[in-house]
């Protein structure tokens, strides 16, 4: 076995090992189901899918695509052992990870949601042969015999990969996304999106700077959205027990004044952030979004450069104020976030950045996220917010 040559941007190869190919015909993985089957089982959904496969089989073999390939070297047949090439992005897929990726790529398979893979061989083979079966016609096994430790290193690496099937949005994309979720596909008014938006922004914000260390938040506010997002999550992080004050040149808003939470008076001169940079421990930025077109206008072209140099840990909105939406940090005016929370989706302009990365807007449907191929993670349970792995300053186009 060659040594790693693989890392998380040089992603294992075929070349790696030296292959054997074989073929696994369908009356052998029949054989190996009707022989599971037999065992006691409780009936439970991967039971009956097995059981309909089985019954499914003669059609199966009078198709003329028939055959798995199956290609190994000396490792053993264990599941860490195991790689699926999938067909459709060619990508290796370790077997313990690939009904996940499967059910994600393959909608079709989705009302089969989850069902747990058991770990033992001839169950994968019945996955194997599913997968087939649902349409999934030359599925590649590599048997290798990489450690463990390794094996959580290519782990890391499909997991960065899986967040490169994410849909980066246009400022146009973006826009047309907006609109539908508030036209009859998402009958959403703009009130509950900025409600779930600010939510979202104010626990990232929660998750990463701790109210004990960093209590006083200034959320610095635009003339959008955007600047409601801002104040939503002001209002949201008064309630986890944070102290925000607000920066807001172009207006206010009354419901953060109702709790009490200090607005700075509107103005075109940019005193009054200076003073309060100096009385903060974090910096929302909730100045620009997707409708930013540069060059950046005053007040705010004296603020970005008042709050970069402020020092202060900064977490940005949906895309760092003063970036182009499609073409990020080009002309150097923008804002250095620590942390980032992209609404929706990412978009395009961020592809750089290599900060602790967020994804909220826990609102697309399904169908608008088929509709416009978003592919967006999981959220874990009942979060608003999910964080996406680290991008180590790649374009992201990488694939295996
Ligand atoms: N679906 C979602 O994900 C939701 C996201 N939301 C948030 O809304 C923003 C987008 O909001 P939008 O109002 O379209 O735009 P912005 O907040 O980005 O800001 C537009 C305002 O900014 C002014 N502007 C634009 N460029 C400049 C500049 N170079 N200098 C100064 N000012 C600028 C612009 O002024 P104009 O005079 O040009 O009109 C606007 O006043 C999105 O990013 C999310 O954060 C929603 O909360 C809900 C759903
Ligand atoms: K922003």
């Amino acid at each position: 076995m060659p040594g790693r040559y693989y890392s998380k941007f040089i992603p294992p190869s075929l070349s790696m090992s030296e292959l054997v190919c074989q073929k696994l015909d369908n009356d052998a993985t029949d054989l190996l189901i009707d022989k599971w089957l037999e065992r006691p089982h409780r009936p439970d959904a991967y039971y009956d899918w097995f059981q309909r496969v089985r019954e499914r089989r003669h059609h199966a073999t009078t198709n003329a695509r028939n055959q798995q390939r199956l290609l190994w070297n000396k490792g053993v047949f264990v599941p860490e052992n195991i790689f699926i090439r999938t067909v459709d992005t060619g990508r290796l897929i370790p077997l313990d990870r690939t009904w996940v990726t499967h059910v994600y790529h393959h909608k079709s398979m989705s009302r089969l949601n989850m069902m747990p893979v058991i770990f033992s061989m001839l169950p994968e083979l019945m996955l194997l042969r599913g997968m087939h079966d649902r349409g999934c016609d030359d599925i590649y096994v590599i048997v290798t015999d990489l450690k463990r430790q390794e094996m959580d290193q290519v782990t890391e690496y499909f997991q960065y990969t899986a967040t490169m099937s994410l849909r980066y949005l246009t400022a146009k994309l973006a826009q047309q996304i907006d609109e539908e979720l508030m036209s009859a596909a998402g009958a959403f008014s703009l009130d509950q999106l900025m409600e779930l938006a600010g939510l979202a922004c104010a626990q990232t914000l929660a998750k990463v700077y701790h109210k004990d260390k960093y209590p006083r938040v200034l959320v610095c506010c635009g003339p959008g959205n955007q600047g409601g997002d801002g104040l939503v999550a002001a209002r949201h992080l008064g309630m986890f027990g944070y102290q925000p004050t607000i920066w807001m040149p172009k207006r206010l808003k009354t419901q953060c004044d109702n709790m009490k939470i200090q607005t700075l008076a509107p103005s075109d001169d940019t005193h009054s952030l200076s003073d309060a940079l100096a009385r903060s421990d974090v910096i929302l930025d909730a100045i620009f979004g997707f409708s930013f077109k540069p060059p950046v206008r005053a007040p705010f072209e004296t603020a970005l450069p008042l709050i970069s140099s402020s020092g202060l840990p900064i977490i940005s909105v949906d895309i760092p104020s003063g970036w182009d939406v499609e073409h990020g940090n080009a002309e150097g005016v923008g804002l250095n976030p620590d942390v980032l929370i992209s609404l929706t989706a990412p978009k395009e302009g961020v592809r750089q950045f290599t900060g602790r990365h967020f994804l909220g807007g826990r609102f697309v449907p399904k169908s608008m996220e088929e509709k416009f191929a978003l592919n967006l993670p999981d959220y874990p349970g009942f979060d608003q917010i999910v964080e996406l792995p680290q991008t180590k300053g790649t374009n992201g186009a990488q694939r295996l």
